[in-house]
C-alpha cells in the first residue's frame, strides 16, 4: 500500500485512439519474454488501457484502472506483475505467495489462471500459480499453496478459509505480500465480499503494491479504493468521467426489436434461422426454465445450442466455456445472474440445510457463478437479450460479451411491452443520442414483417409442443446428465486439459430429431428482402475478417456507421437500402426467390 497520508488522486485520463501516441510493448519497457509471449498469442500492440497502466505498474505505483468491457484490462495488470515477479530476488525465502489476484467470480478465477499459466508457460519462466475455491478442503488447501506458489488467484472468500485452515497466516503474508490485485473490482463488493476483503486488510503490509480494476466505477468501486489502496494513480479511459458514455465499447452497434413477449421466439427463430445475425451468438435469458424452453424451442428446428447456467456443476460450466470458446458450437443461450427470485429462493435456504446434503446442494444455485460479468466469451459476435435485464449497468455487462479488444460486434435486444421501461432507463443510462453512433440503439433493420410472418405459423406451433413440463423434464435431464458427467470431466481434465471434444454440450434434448420441413426453410417462406440482408450479413463477417488482417498491419481504419451495410440496409425500406449504396433485387411479391435452393442451418 503506498502513503497513509490522503493526497488529492493523480487522475490519468488516456486519449482518444486516434490522437493517442502509440506506443509499442518494447516502448513501456515489457521484458521481450512477456512480448514474444504475446505474439505468439496474436497480440502485437498495446490496447489503450495498457498504454498507460503497464509503465505505472512497472514503476510501483498503486492504480486503480477504470476502462470499459473488453479493452485488455487483464493484461494491463498481468503483464507488470509477471514482469515484477521475473526479477523479485528473494522469492525462494517466501512463506506465501508475492502475489494475490483476487476476482468475484470461480469463472474468472477459472479464466485469469489459465492466462497466467499460459504466459508462464511461454515465457519459460519458473513462477508458479496456483488457483484455490472456497469448495477446497484444508488438506487440499496446503498441498495447493506448498512451496509456496509465486501468485495466487482466487475469490476474497477462499482468504478467511486459509486463515482458519492455518494454510495462511498473518506473519507470512506480511512477510511475502507484494502486489495485491482486485480485479473486476466493481462487483467484488455486490458479489458479498466486504466482510472477507476488510478482514484481509489488516494483513496487507504498507509496502505492498495494490491494484484495483474495474469496468465500471461506482459507489463500491470508491469503497474499495478507500479500504485498500492510499493516493493512487487513477487511469480512466476519457468517457469514464462521464456516466453517460463510459460504457459500450464503440466497436459494438447497438440494435433492439420490438415485440410481444408471445412473439419472441418468433423473432429470434427468424433472427437465427434466416441467418440475419453474425455467429457466434450469444443469448441471454433471464430464468433458467426460459433457457430450456428457448434451446428445446430451437432444436426442433435443426439449431442445436448449448446452455449456461448457475446450476449447472461447476465442472460442466468450465467445460462449456472452453468449448464455446474454443468454437466447437455456435449458439450458447446463458442465464444471468440477474435471475433473482432463483437466487433469493437458494439464499433463503440456512447454511444447515444446506449442508445437510452434499449431493443436494450441488444441485442449488452456485453463489460464486458470474456467467456474464468480466467472462472472456471469445469471438462472440452477436449478443441477443431475448429477455431485457433488469438493469442498465446488466445491459453494459452482457453487451460486454462482443467487441472485445479490437474486435467489433453486435447486440440485439428483443424488447415486449413490459420491458419498455427497463428499456428506457438503459436507454437514458448509455445517452441514447442520435448525434453519438456509439450510444445509439437502432432498430433492427434487416428483417421484414413478412420475414417473420412467413415463420409464424410454424414457430407458433412448435412453441405450443414446448410445455412447462417438457422444460422441466429437460432440465432435470441435463442437470443430471451434467452432475454424472462432471465427475468424469474433472478426472478426465486433470490427464486430458485439451481434450475439449470429449462431451459436446450443444447435444439435443430431446430425442426426435428435427421434422426436415422444419430444418429447411422452404423456398416459398423465404422472403427476397431478408435473404438479401442474409447476405449483406455474410459479406460483413468477410469484411470484419479483413479488418482482422489490416489490423496486423496496423491500420487503425474505423468501421464506421455510414459504410456498414447492418446499419444502413432496411428490409422494410428498399429507398434506404439504395442509399446505402446496396442493389435491392426485385419488389415485394416478385418471384426471384423462387429459386431451388432451400435455406438450411
Ligand atoms: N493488446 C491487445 N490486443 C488485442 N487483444 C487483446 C489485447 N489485450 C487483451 N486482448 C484480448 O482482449 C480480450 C478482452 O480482454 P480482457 O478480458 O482483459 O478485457 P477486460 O477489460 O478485462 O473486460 P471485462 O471488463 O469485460 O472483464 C481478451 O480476449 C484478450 O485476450
Amino acid at each position: 500500500m503506498a502513503e497513509t497520508m490522503e493526497k488529492p488522486p493523480k487522475v490519468i485520463e488516456s486519449k482518444e485512439e486516434e490522437e493517442e501516441e502509440e506506443k509499442s510493448f518494447e516502448e513501456l519497457g515489457l521484458d521481450p519474454r512477456l512480448i514474444r509471449a504475446l505474439i505468439k498469442k496474436g497480440i502485437d500492440k498495446p490496447t489503450p488501457i495498457q498504454q498507460v497502466a503497464i509503465p505505472l505498474i512497472l514503476e510501483g505505483k498503486d492504480v486503480v484502472a477504470r476502462a470499459k468491457t473488453g479493452s485488455g484490462k487483464t493484461f494491463a495488470y498481468l503483464l507488470p506483475l509477471l514482469q515484477k515477479l521475473f526479477t523479485d530476488s528473494g522469492s525462494k525465502n517466501k512463506l506465501a505467495p508475492s502475489a494475490f489476484v483476487l476476482v468475484p467470480t470461480r469463472e474468472l478465477s477459472q479464466q485469469v489462471y489459465t492466462e497466467v499459466s499460459s504466459l508462464i508457460e511461454l515465457c519459460r519462466v519458473q513462477l508458479k500459480v496456483v488457483q484455490l475455491t472456497s469448495s477446497m478442503t484444508a488438506s487440499d488447501l496446503r498441498a495447493a499453496l506448498v512451496g509456496p506458489p509465486n501468485i495466487l488467484v482466487c475469490t476474497p472468500a477462499c482468504i478467511p478459509k486459509c486463515f482458519s485452515a492455518d494454510v495462511l497466516q498473518s506473519a507470512s503474508i506480511n512477510s511475502s505480500l507484494e502486489i495485491l490485485v482486485l480485479d473486476e473490482a466493481d462487483l467484488l463488493l455486490s458479489y458479498g465480499y466486504e466482510d472477507d476483503i476488510k478482514a484481509f486488510t489488516a494483513h496487507i503490509p504498507r509496502r505492498c503494491q495494490c491494484l484495483l480494476m474495474s469496468a465500471t466505477s461506482s459507489a463500491d468501486v470508491e469503497k474499495l479504493k478507500k479500504l485498500i489502496l492510499h493516493n493512487p494513480f487513477i487511469l480512466t479511459l476519457p468517457e469514464v468521467g462521464n456516466i453517460k458514455d463510459e460504457v459500450i465499447p464503440k466497436n459494438v452497434q447497438q440494435f433492439w426489436i420490438s415485440c410481444s413477449d408471445r412473439d419472441k421466439l418468433l423473432y429470434i427463430l427468424s433472427l437465427l434461422k434466416l441467418d440475419l445475425v453474425q455467429k457466434k451468438v450469444l443469448v441471454f435469458t433471464n430464468t433458467i426454465d426460459m433457457g430450456y424452453r428457448l434451446k428445446l424451442f430451437l432444436e426442433k428446428f435443426g439449431i442445436k445450442s448449448a446452455v449456461l447456467n448457475a446450476e449447472l456443476p461447476q465442472n460442466s460450466r468450465l467445460h462449456i466455456l472452453e468449448e464455446f470458446n474454443a468454437g466447437l458450437f455456435d449458439y450458447l443461450i446463458a442465464t444471468d445472474d440477474s435471475q433473482t427470485k432463483e437466487k433469493e429462493e437458494t439464499n433463503r435456504e440456512s447454511n444447515a440445510e444446506r449442508r445437510k446434503s452434499r449431493k443436494h446442494a450441488k444441485q442449488k444455485l452456485d453463489s460464486e457463478f458470474g456467467v456474464v460479468r468480466g467472462i472472456d466469451f471469445k469471438n462472440v459476435h452477436t449478443v441477443i437479450n431475448f429477455e431485457m435485464p433488469e438493469s442498465a449497468a446488466g445491459y453494459v455487462h452482457r453487451i460486454g460479451r462482443t467487441g472485445r479488444a479490437y474486435s467489433t460486434g453486435a447486440s440485439v435486444s428483443l424488447v415486449s411491452p413490459d420491458e419498455m421501461e427497463i428499456f428506457e432507463e438503459i436507454k437514458s443510462v448509455l445517452g441514447n443520442d442520435e448525434n453519438n453512433d456509439s450510444n445509439l440503439i437502432s432498430p433492427f433493420s434487416l428483417l421484414s414483417k413478412n420475414a417473420v410472418e412467413s415463420l409464424r405459423y410454424r414457430a407458433e406451433d412448435i412453441a405450443k409442443s414446448v410445455t412447462k413440463v417438457a422444460v422441466k423434464e429437460a432440465r432435470f435431464q441435463d442437470l443430471k446428465k451434467e452432475i454424472l458427467n462432471s465427475e468424469k470431466l474433472k478426472a478426465h481434465f486433470e490427464v486430458n486439459p485439451r481434450d475439449l471434444d470429449l462431451l459436446k454440450h450443444d447435444k439435443a434434448l430431446s430425442k426426435k430429431p428435427p421434422a426436415p420441413h422444419l430444418r429447411d426453410v422452404p423456398d416459398y417462406l423465404l422472403d427476397p428482402k431478408t435473404q438479401e440482408a442474409s447476405k449483406l450479413v455474410k459479406l460483413s463477417r468477410a469484411a470484419m475478417g479483413n479488418n482482422k488482417s489490416m489490423r496486423r498491419e496496423g491500420s487503425r481504419k474505423k468501421f464506421r456507421k455510414s459504410k456498414d451495410p447492418l446499419k444502413t440496409f432496411s428490409a422494410e425500406a428498399p429507398k434506404r437500402a439504395r442509399k446505402g449504396g446496396i442493389k435491392s433485387e426485385g419488389k415485394d411479391g416478385d418471384d426471384s426467390h423462387k429459386h431451388k435452393k432451400k435455406k438450411s442451418i
